[in-house]
């Protein structure tokens, strides 16, 4: 038990499936009241003596009333998922039925789970670390390939496993250091420090690159924000419209037709992009609904993750899109240039573009290299390594104590390099050791525990 919460100690009941009309439906019932509580409602055979992951078929009856022909599953703690023991009872789909069941076990003792309470437990009970826990969240919030790859990963001790080979690596320096600290008074420094120095890079190194796949495992886990920006008339609306392969956004020859922000989600080879067609962007308008809309426009542009700039290649100079690409690099923005309408080029036109490194070419209105700025589009957000097996951190609460930690080693190797005393570098140790545990949960609190596992659906 890595901590006490109120009420740990229930045996705790919900609906594990969606609530409403299904064919099935499954109550999950943990703690240690739960065989006791069910071999008084079900009566064909004695729950309590059965092996661990057996299933038996029978009636659910509180007293002589029947309930429901169900099927239980057993799990005997600690070999099932929260390490208790634990019944899960398939009923038949109707919320009717599974409310009578839920208020019968609560009438028996059972009390209603919180959300994420069973992994909560799972947690509470050493089933999972921190990080497994979350992953389960992050794996059923998951929508698509990637993110639920990067969530079974995390889910199955991925992340867990990187951070136990950094572990060992700082109790193997403080074991050094440990060692020469007893030598001490001899005068002696015992640990080889070239030796200790090549650890700690080794270290630094390692946690460099997880907190470098944040970058990865953000984009994985919300998407990135990619706004459509250029002047009226571009083809923005056209764009997104063929993006989509559907008439999402109003597309006409007048210039101003797209006022107010429109966002549209769009899976590209399991990357998440949410696409902003925004109004297109020209300065001296009369109109106070227009510029409302350039202003927001301006607003998308800056927040986005990236910034697709479309111009229409028969009415755009350089000297223009040079200034374009001046303000983008002033304001240290991530954009592409795209040039439209291609279709109606009559010669070679793009070549006077090519100067500007990250532009393409293509027609919105008519699909020619769409797929090339979809595949352009995927390679910006995960530089093309959206497949690896590496572990990916997509969890800011993970980022933040791997920067710690970061910090921390980077005062390690300071020290080092200063010649500085064996107990102040343990100490430095110690530190470090502090945010893993941090990531991983064996150094936690309730209320933070509470707070992680709120965001967890019922019934998990
Ligand atoms: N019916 C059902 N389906 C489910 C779950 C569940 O809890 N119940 N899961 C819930 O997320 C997932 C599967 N995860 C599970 C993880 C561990 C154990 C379990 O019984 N573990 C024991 C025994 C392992 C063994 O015998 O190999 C253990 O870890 O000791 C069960 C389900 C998805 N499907
Ligand atoms: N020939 C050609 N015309 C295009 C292409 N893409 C868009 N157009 C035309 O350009 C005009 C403007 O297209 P929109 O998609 O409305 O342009 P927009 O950038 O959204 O314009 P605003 O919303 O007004 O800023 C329409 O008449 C489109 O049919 C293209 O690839 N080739
Ligand atoms: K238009
Ligand atoms: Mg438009």
């Amino acid at each position: 038990m890595r901590g006490k919460l109120s009420g740990w100690d229930d045996t705790i009941v919900a609906l594990a499936t969606p609530p409403g009309v299904g064919a099935i439906g499954v109550i999950r019932v943990s703690g240690s009241k739960v065989f006791c509580i069910l071999d008084e409602l079900f009566t064909s055979k004695k729950i309590s003596i059965q092996p661990s992951h057996t299933i038996l078929v029978g009636l659910l009856k509180d007293a002589v009333e029947v309930l429901d022909e169900v099927v239980l599953a057993i799990f005997k703690n600690p070999k099932s998922y929260t390490g208790e023991d634990v019944v899960e009872i398939s009923c038949h789909g109707s919320p009717f039925i599974q409310e009578k069941i839920i208020n019968t076990l609560v009438k028996k003792g059972c009390r209603i789970a919180k959300p994420g309470e069973f992994t909560q437990r799972a947690f509470l009970n050493g089933k999972l670390d921190l990080t497994q826990a979350e992953a389960v969240a992050d794996l059923i919030a998951s929508n698509t390939e990637a993110s639920r790859n990067a969530a079974i990963n995390n889910m199955r001790g991925g992340f867990s496993s990187s951070l136990s080979v950094l572990r060992e690596q700082l109790i193997r320096f403080s074991a050094m250091i440990e060692l020469e600290l007893d030598f001490a008074q001899e005068d002696v420094e015992f640990a080889d420090r070239s030796a200790l120095s090549d650890l700690i890079s080794e270290l630094i190194t390692s946690t460099n690159s997880l907190l470098h796949s944040f970058k990865l495992g953000n984009v994985i886990k919300n998407g990135v924000q990619v706004a459509i920006i250029g002047k009226p008339n571009a083809g923005k609306s056209t764009l997104l419209n063929t993006l989509l392969n559907e008439n999402r956004a109003i597309v006409s020859d007048i210039a101003g037709t797209t006022r107010d922000t429109i966002e549209e989600v769009l899976n590209i080879e399991g990357v998440l992009f949410r696409l902003i067609d925004t109004a297109g962007i020209r300065l001296h308008t009369t109109d106070v609904i227009e510029s409302i809309g350039v202003e927001k426009s301006f607003e998308k542009m800056r927040s986005a993750n990236l910034v697709v700039y479309l111009f229409d290649v028969h009415n755009t100079t350089t000297t223009e899109l040079q200034a374009v690409v001046n303000d983008f690099q002033k304001e240290a923005l991530q954009y592409l240039l795209v040039g439209n309408k291609i279709d109606a080029a009559t010669d070679n036109l793009q070549i006077q573009f090519n100067a500007f490194g990250n532009v393409l070419f293509i027609s919105a209105k008519d699909h020619i290299n769409i797929d090339y700025l979809k595949k352009k589009l995927v390679e910006i957000a995960v530089g093309g390594n959206i497949n690896t097996e590496a572990t990916i951190i997509t969890n800011a609460r993970h980022h933040e104590a791997l920067q710690q930690l970061a910090t921390s080693l980077n005062d390690i190797r300071d020290g080092l390099n200063h010649q500085i005393s064996g107990d102040l570098l343990a100490l430095d140790i110690r530190q470090s050791l502090h945010y893993l545990g941090l990531i991983t949960g064996e150094i936690t609190n309730d209320d933070q525990l509470d707070f992680i596992f709120s965001k967890f659906c019922i019934g998990k």
